[in-house]
């Protein structure tokens, strides 16, 4: 059992693979693109807590949270709210479900159907579930807006005269009529003005109090994620690749992917000490994920060969090199990259010029890396980048393109600077820190630069 066993739900294992087949063909021959929306996904929400789940859009947290309340069936995995199959409930089961789990949609103006007022839109629940009796309902309606902030007059405005704000507070009475144990927050601030999100966020904190309600929390917005959860688990591709409590994210030794989502929050925590990270390029797409660790064509700690001689500086350049050269199918386009093209520039210039954009040193100390660095870059001068790719990936193949991390304890002093008994970092309450990146894996502690165990925990 990979998370503590005081589960409100849990998925495990879970994948979703949607088609992109279009035609009736293309689904009978399952010709179309499959994309691994969600790969391998192992999540569980405790009662009264809320799980915070960020990533860049497209990594798959909507799917994740759709999948978790039963909206989309997943591929592979099981999910289980409290001793019910989320994906084969029975009739009273489902009942249950639809009640004790409520999602609240990304987008409240496409949520509520904007033909109906107020007082239908969150009456309608109450009737469908038959929470109070019918001549209850309209008292209950006002009660609902009272609660999540509006006024009772409300009831009568239809959704394009209420403010986003609003609508988001109308979907949020929605989801509270029916009395629910589990929210899942589908980035429920992120069309909202800043003093907007931060009512709406207390306003969340004020439910949860009162309700006792469990929330999985889902931005892109780490800053967000942060200010509102217990736990935090960054998803990347389809895959979660750090998971912990939210006090350890900020002790500086996280998974370079939460690193450059650390560093680019405007006004960063306190607690958090590191640089600021630019990450290069766009997420890759879905459908082909890189091999290894998924974030390795962009990670700015990607671990160097151990048969080559290179600073890590020089090995990340050739890294950016190779990204480049995956993402670009011209050479001309790719010469007219680092401004300059086959006919006015010779070879050495655009060799030099390669070498100094991606901050890759004029000559490599290590005669092997240095031969083959020239060779590939001699292959762009004359046009041809797919001998390039394979001079590179030959002799550049990092550990992290070759070798999948497993989501594993992360060892090392714990958030507060003290040693944990286990080497483990873990919270005050013993909950323990998960990181998928081979740093964090013995194996690879010289050759990144990462301390050894025995020395974090002395
Ligand atoms: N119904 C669908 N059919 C095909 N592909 C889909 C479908 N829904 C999502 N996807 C793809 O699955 C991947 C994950 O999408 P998802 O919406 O779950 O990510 P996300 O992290 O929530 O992104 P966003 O914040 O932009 O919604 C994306 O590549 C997306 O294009």
């Amino acid at each position: 059992m990979s998370e503590r066993d005081d589960a409100l739900i849990r998925a495990e294992g879970v994948e979703k693979r949607y088609s992109t087949a279009s035609g009736f063909l293309e689904r009978l021959f399952r010709t179309g693109e499959t994309v691994p929306a969600v790969d391998g996904v192992d999540l569980a929400v405790r009662s009264g807590e809320t799980l915070g789940v960020v990533g860049e859009s497209g990594c798959g947290k909507t799917t994740l949270g759709q999948v978790l309340v039963g909206l989309v069936e997943p591929t592979a995995g099981t999910v289980t709210y409290r001793d019910i199959d989320v994906t084969a409930p029975s009739r009273v089961e489902r009942r249950t479900l639809r009640q004790d789990v409520q999602y609240v949609f990304q987008n409240p103006t496409a949520s509520l159907d904007p033909r109906l007022p107020v007082d239908d839109l969150v009456r309608e629940p109450l009737a469908v579930h038959d929470v109070v009796p019918g001549r209850r309902r309209g008292d209950r309606v006002g009660e609902l807006l009272e609660i999540v902030g509006l006024d009772r007059s409300h009831a009568g405005r239809y959704p394009d005269e209420l403010s986003g704000g609003q609508r988001q507070r109308v979907a949020i009475a929605r989801a509270l009529a029916v009395e629910p144990e589990l929210l899942v927050l589908d980035e429920p601030v992120s069309a909202l003005d800043a003093a907007e999100q931060a009512r709406v966020l207390n306003l969340l904190a004020d439910l949860q109090a009162a309700f006792e309600l469990s929330y999985l929390f889902i931005s892109h917005d780490l800053a967000v994620v942060e200010h509102v959860s217990d736990r935090i688990a960054v998803m990347y591709l389809g895959r979660i690749v750090e998971r912990g409590p939210t006090g350890t994210l900020f002790d500086g030794d996280v998974h370079p992917y939460t690193e450059a989502l650390l560093s680019a929050i405007p006004e960063p925590d306190p607690r958090w000490q590191g640089e600021r990270i630019i990450l290069e390029g766009d997420v890759p797409s879905p459908t082909d994920p890189p091999s290894g660790c998924r974030f390795h064509t962009r990670c700015p700690k990607v671990i160097p060969p151990t048969a080559l001689d290179l600073e890590p500086e020089t090995f990340r350049g050739v890294m950016r090199l190779r990204s480049r050269l995956e993402r670009i199918e011209d050479a001309d386009d790719f010469r007219e990259s680092v401004h300059t093209s086959s006919t006015d520039a010779g070879e050495k210039a655009i060799s030099t010029a390669i070498r100094e954009r991606d901050a890759i040193p004029s000559t490599l100390r290590d005669s092997s890396a240095e031969e083959a660095l020239s060779a590939a870059l001699e292959s762009i001068a004359a046009g041809d980048l797919e001998a390039a790719r394979g001079r590179l990936a030959s002799t550049f193949e990092t550990p992290c393109e070759s070798e999948e991390p497993a989501l594993r304890p992360s060892t090392g002093s714990t958030s507060r600077g003290v040693p944990d008994r286990n080497d483990c970092r873990r919270d005050e309450t013993g909950e323990t820190h998960l990181v998928a990146c081979h740093r964090f894996d013995d194996e690879f502690d010289d050759r990144s630069g990462k301390r050894p165990n025995s020395e974090a925990s002395k």
